[in-house]
C-alpha cells in the first residue's frame, strides 16, 4: 500500500457536517429519540467508524446522510448541500449488511444495475464494471451468479456496485458483520487498500472494536436512549496498517479508549 494521503487543503473540506442534529421517530408506542444533538464533521478522505450498542442510532445516522430519513431538528449537509440534493447528485454509494445482490443477475449485471438506471451506455458500463471489479479483486467472476460466490466475495461485489458510479462518499453499514473472522480480517485489509487507492471518504458502522480501530482515522462512539455521540477519537495510527498493528501499544490504547466510551454509555440492565 502507498502512504499517500490527502493534502492539507483536502483535509479541511467537510463532506458531512451535522449540527445539533436530532431525529425522533413517532411510533404507536410513543416517540423514539434515535438521534439527539449530534455534532460531527467528517472531512474529505477520512475513514470514520461508528460504534455503539444496538439501537444507538448508527444506521439512522447513515440513512439520514443518504436522505432515507429526515432529521427533526438541527442541520445536516453533504458536500455543503442538503441531503436531498446530495442524493440527486449521486454523492454516495451505500453498502448494506447483507450483500443484497439480485440472484437472477450475474455479478457484472448486478454491478451494472445502478449504471443502467443512470443511463450509462454499454461501453461506459463495461469500463466501470471492469475497473470496480479489479478494485475489489473479483476479476474473472463477472459471469458468475451471486449464489456461486462465497459470502465475502458477494460482499466485495456489493462494494463494487456501490463504487461503480464513482461517488466520493461511501456509506457502509456493518458490511462484514455476518462474515467469519478470518474473512473479515482479509476484507478489512482489502478495504484499507481500496480506500488508499481511491481516496474516498468512508462512513463505516460496526460493532467490533478491533475493526473500528484497525480501519479508521476517526472513531465515533455512540450511546443509546437517546442516540448521541459520546466520544470522537482521532487515530494516530499510520495509514499503512499491517494486520499485526493490532498488537501494538498504540492500537491497544485506542481500543481501550473506545471500550471505556462504550462502557460509560452502556445500560447493562436493558440487555438482559
Ligand atoms: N423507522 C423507524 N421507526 C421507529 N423507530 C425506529 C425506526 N428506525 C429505527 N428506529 C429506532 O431508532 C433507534 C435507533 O435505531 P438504529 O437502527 O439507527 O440503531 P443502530 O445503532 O443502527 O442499531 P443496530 O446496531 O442494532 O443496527 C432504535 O431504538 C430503533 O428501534
Amino acid at each position: 500500500m502507498t502512504t499517500s494521503s490527502p493534502t492539507s487543503a483536502d483535509r479541511t473540506e467537510a463532506v458531512v457536517s451535522a449540527t445539533d442534529l436530532g431525529l425522533t421517530f413517532k411510533t404507536n408506542d410513543g416517540d423514539v429519540v434515535a438521534l439527539s444533538n449530534v455534532n460531527l464533521t467528517i472531512n474529505k478522505g477520512e475513514f470514520v467508524s461508528f460504534i455503539g450498542p444496538s439501537g444507538c442510532g448508527k444506521t439512522t445516522f447513515l440513512r439520514t446522510i443518504a436522505d432515507l430519513e429526515q432529521p427533526t431538528s438541527g442541520t445536516l449537509t453533504i458536500n455543503g448541500q442538503t441531503p436531498e440534493n446530495a442524493r440527486k447528485d449521486r454523492s454516495y454509494g451505500y453498502v448494506f449488511q447483507a450483500p443484497a445482490l439480485y440472484p437472477w443477475r450475474t455479478i457484472e449485471k448486478n454491478i451494472a444495475l445502478p449504471l443502467e438506471i443512470m443511463g450509462y451506455g454499454a461501453s461506459q458500463q463495461a469500463e466501470r464494471i471492469k475497473r470496480t471489479m479489479d478494485l475489489v479483486n473479483l476479476s474473472g467472476f463477472e459471469k458468475k451468479y451471486p449464489w456461486q460466490l462465497s459470502g465475502g466475495m458477494q460482499q466485495r461485489a456489493s462494494i463494487a456496485r456501490a463504487l461503480a458510479f464513482d461517488a466520493d462518499l461511501l456509506l457502509m453499514d456493518e458490511p462484514f458483520g455476518a462474515l467469519d473472522e478470518i474473512v473479515r480480517d482479509h476484507l478489512n485489509s482489502e478495504l484499507l487498500k481500496l480506500w488508499d487507492r481511491t481516496q474516498k471518504t468512508i462512513c463505516f458502522v460496526t460493532h467490533s472494536i478491533p475493526e473500528a480501530v484497525y480501519l479508521s482515522t476517526k472513531i465515533v462512539v455512540m450511546s443509546p436512549r437517546p442516540g448521541r455521540v459520546t466520544d470522537v477519537i482521532e487515530s494516530n495510527l499510520p495509514r499503512e496498517r499491517p494486520l499485526d498493528i493490532r498488537e501494538t501499544p498504540e492500537f491497544l490504547a485506542i481500543a481501550a479508549r473506545v471500550r471505556d466510551g462504550l462502557r460509560a454509555g452502556h445500560s447493562y440492565e436493558e440487555t438482559v
